[in-house]
């Protein structure tokens, strides 16, 4: 039976309650300040390969839709990580973070040391977008939903335990704190008015629980790779090294 709209919003965010990625150990140890400058470096190394992907999945979203308002929509999601003009973007304000945890922002640009299941996890999604519906496209993206509260625990957690936090190397996801809201208002209302039939509703709470899980593997690899006993697979970032000189060091 067809949930009204209601009814499958209810059942969108209790996916979010259950399995969204706050929950994560990794990020109770990063909060809270458990994390080593190696660890802090590992995941700020990884999860820059989500974020330089986040507006490639969007540009795969676009290649797709037909109908210009849709597209207009969604464009500033590309801007807001590419950047513009007047507006440095996500990504380089991710590699602002690098610089401050004592990383070399090249080679962290250069994803070199990226671990293979993050890369698997991450391209997965961008396969997903490209090749699943329409609606099962948006409706992975509303992870966004439970993002902001992460956010906000991330600023307050590391600004309370780690001396490299500041405005400036925090400022990514402060601005996300304004950009998501309006993302997510629109993808959810789109999700809520698409989504109209027991098929479809299915389809995009399935896609949510993909995402989720995409999230939640990205940090169980760091998780295995970097925290004791650690097992770093062969290729990925090796804890102290590709470091600046001592200007701010992770600590
Ligand atoms: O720090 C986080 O926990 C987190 C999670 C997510 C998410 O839920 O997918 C995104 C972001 N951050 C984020 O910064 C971001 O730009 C973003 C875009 C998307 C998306 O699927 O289009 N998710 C997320």
């Amino acid at each position: 039976m067809t949930a009204t709209p209601a009814e499958f919003e209810a059942r969108l965010r209790q996916i979010g309650a259950e399995r969204y990625h706050d929950k994560h150990p990794f990020h109770h140890l990063l909060h809270s300040g458990g994390c080593t400058p190696d660890q802090v470096r590992a995941w700020v190394i990884n999860r820059f390969y989500y974020q330089a992907s986040i507006p490639m999945k969007d540009a795969a979203f676009m290649s797709r839709v037909e109908d210009p308002a849709l597209r207009r929509a969604w464009r500033s999601r590309i801007e807001d990580h590419d950047g513009t003009d007047a507006n440095e973007g996500g990504i380089a304000r991710w590699l602002r973070l690098a610089d401050a945890v004592g990383l070399d922002r090249d080679y962290v640009a250069s994803k070199r040391g990226v671990l293979p299941a993050t890369r698997f996890a991450v391209d997965a999604y961008v396969r997903f977008v490209r090749d699943k519906t329409l609606l099962e496209a948006v409706a992975a993206s509303l992870t966004e939903l439970f993002a902001p509260k992460i956010h906000a625990a991330r600023i307050e957690g590391l600004l309370a335990n780690y001396d490299f936090a500041d405005d400036s190397s925090l400022s990514y996801f402060r601005n996300r704190l304004n950009e998501a809201p309006k993302d997510v208002a629109f993808g959810l209302a789109w999700v809520l008015d698409h989504a109209d039939t027991a098929e479809k509703q299915d389809a995009a709470a399935a896609a949510l629980v993909f995402k989720t899980d995409v999230l939640w593997s990205q940090l169980d690899a760091l998780h295995a790779a970097y925290v004791t006993p650690a097992r770093i697979p062969p290729g990925a970032w090796q804890p102290d090294t590709h470091l600046i000189a001592a200007r701010s060091r992770a600590s």
